[in-house]
């Protein structure tokens, strides 16, 4: 039997549960109201994209987006966590992008439908490597970057999230079981914007974790 090992977590298959509108700069700059629940959505494992592969514009759309994110990597699985123990839960972390088609997106939402095809295609959560528990002894306060060809657009501190990590691990698994290996996206602050055919995006958590990738168009 192979055993599985935490540092790999997106080759488990497990899900990617991810929180909107987490950060007020980034809700007001779409011009979205600022929540008072947590908004989650999904992204399914076939979206990880890891540093060496491209980050493909999907065929459909022509606004793709770049969101950085710290991301939350369980290592206990649990129903129902108090907030008191969520912490417990906690395996380690990854910078992540939450790529988003901002054209889909503004259509569904219009309509009143998923944004599925908006935040959950191919490539659409690239991760970095996995960062152990014990190198961020205070996730609610790390600062995170993202330069698109070299010229910053965002630039945050988690300390600057609506809903804690904790908050969000126990509100979570009331409704969805977290399981060993999910990861969870825990939004994005402000300054995103798009992203062409061949960029390089580059993005970071301060003094902790670096990434690159290149972006390329989907064949047709
Ligand atoms: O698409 C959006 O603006 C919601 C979202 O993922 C975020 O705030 O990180
Ligand atoms: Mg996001």
């Amino acid at each position: 039997m192979t055993t599985r090992n935490i540092t790999r977590f997106w080759e488990w298959g497990r899900k990617i549960i991810c929180v909107g509108r987490n950060y007020a700069d980034h809700a007001k700059e779409l011009k979205n109201a600022i929540p008072t629940e947590p908004i989650l959505f999904l992204k399914p494992p076939s979206a990880y994209v890891r540093e060496g592969s491209s980050i493909l514009v999907p065929l459909y759309s022509s606004n793709l987006h770049h969101e950085v994110e710290l991301g939350v990597v369980i290592g206990k699985g649990g129903t129902a966590i108090p907030q008191s123990a969520a912490m417990e839960h906690v395996a380690g972390y990854a910078l992540c992008l939450d790529m988003t088609a901002r054209d889909v997106q503004d259509v569904c939402k219009s309509k009143g439908l998923p944004w599925t095809l908006a935040k959950a295609f191919n490539t659409s959560c690239p991760v970095s490597d996995f960062i152990p528990k014990e190198r961020i002894p205070d996730p609610g306060n790390v600062k995170l970057w993202l330069k698109v060809n070299d010229q910053l657009r965002q630039n945050g501190c988690t300390s600057q999230m609506i809903f804690s990590i904790p908050y969000l691990i126990s509100y979570i698994s009331e409704f969805i079981t977290l399981e060993e290996g999910d990861l969870i996206l825990t939004g994005t602050p402000k300054g995103v914007s798009a992203v062409q055919e061949h960029d390089e995006l580059q993005a970071g958590i301060e003094d902790v974790v670096t990434m690159t990738f290149r972006v390329d168009r989907q064949e047709q």
